[in-house]
């Protein structure tokens, strides 16, 4: 599979379609991104969080595809943002994922009630590891416009922040806020975690097209331009998930699935601006 490529604002490029891996055990971890690989996922989206670097590590080393041709992204756990604690465990990450640089190093979250509101000095510390050649690429994830707002007096604007989209929450509002830096984009959840699979205007166009929901839903996610990666343990599903290249959604469908969007309802996961778990 020949994913198309998005040039980042540093110059990197990033594959447009990945694979996530939150919520897969870190047993079946290796099994799991093994079989990504062979499907021929060459991106893969990660978190100190997940408990599951190590296994994804072992997997692209198996694989015995280059380290260049894969594409791996971590993210700062919310219990290291102080600045010795960042850089603490980046180390940690490079060794889980036996690898010598991270494609694309996260905050993963910017816990504006935690750390005194301080995640600016945190971002400084992800500066430093992309100056040490530990990343390639460096970005955030989660934040609103106000927090891309506070990184701005570092003159370092995030390659990429990643947040919650999917039909029934458009978050158009960050987007643009992203869209105006020169920020890409990344969405988490794109299916819903497959809450919209079901939902009539996505099945009917499914059906017309002879397509799969979720097929549809990340064309749509694809032709909005921004970068995505469902997660799956299925093999049948990551083929599946990967087989979205040689169809186009019309306008008026864009324009449908665009219609589901309920906003601030819609959203499944935590609000950035109150969501304040350290582990
Ligand atoms: N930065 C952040 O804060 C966050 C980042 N993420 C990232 O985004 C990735 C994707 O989001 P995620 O929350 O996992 O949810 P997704 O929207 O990707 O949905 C995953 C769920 O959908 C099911 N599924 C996948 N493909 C299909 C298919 N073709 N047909 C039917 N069901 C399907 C999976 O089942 P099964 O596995 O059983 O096959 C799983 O239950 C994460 O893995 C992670 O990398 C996610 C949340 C927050
Ligand atoms: O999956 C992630 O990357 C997350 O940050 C989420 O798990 C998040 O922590 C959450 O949904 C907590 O309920």
């Amino acid at each position: 599979m020949t994913t198309p490529r998005i040039t980042l604002n540093d110059g990197h490029t990033i594959p447009q379609l990945g694979f996530g891996v939150w919520q897969v055990p870190p047993p079946e971890a290796e099994r799991v991104v093994a079989e990504a690989l062979q499907v021929g996922y060459r991106h893969i989206d990660t978190a100190q969080m997940y408990q599951n670097e190590s296994g994804v590590g072992r997997a692209v080393a198996a694989s015995g595809l280059p380290r260049a041709d894969v594409f791996i992204t971590t993210k700062v756990n919310n219990n290291a943002h102080r600045p010795t604690d960042a850089a603490a465990s980046i180390q940690r990450s490079l060794e889980e994922l036996a690898t010598d640089y991270i494609d694309l190093l996260l905050i993963h979250w910017p816990l504006p009630t935690q750390y005194d509101g301080d995640f600016v000095s945190t971002w400084e510390a992800l500066v430093a590891a992309r100056d040490a050649g530990q990343a390639r690429s460096i970005g955030v994830s989660n934040f609103q416009p106000a927090h891309l707002e506070a990184l701005h007096r570092t003159g370092v604007t995030p390659a990429v922040n990643q947040i919650e989209v999917h039909p029934r929450f458009s978050n158009n509002g960050p987007r643009a806020a992203n869209a105006a830096q020169g920020t890409v984009t990344e969405v988490w959840s794109p299916l819903g975690q497959g809450s919209v699979l079901t939902d009539p205007v996505i099945t009917a166009i499914a059906e017309r097209l002879g397509r799969t929901s979720a097929q549809v839903i990340i064309r749509w996610h694809l032709q909005r331009g921004d970068v995505v990666f469902p997660k799956t343990v299925t093999r049948s599903r990551m083929v599946e998930n990967a087989d979205v290249l040689d169809f186009q959604l019309t306008p008026e469908d864009l324009q449908a699935i665009d219609g589901m969007n309920k906003g601030e309802e819609g959203r499944i996961g935590p609000n950035p601006d109150q969501f304040d778990w350290i582990p």
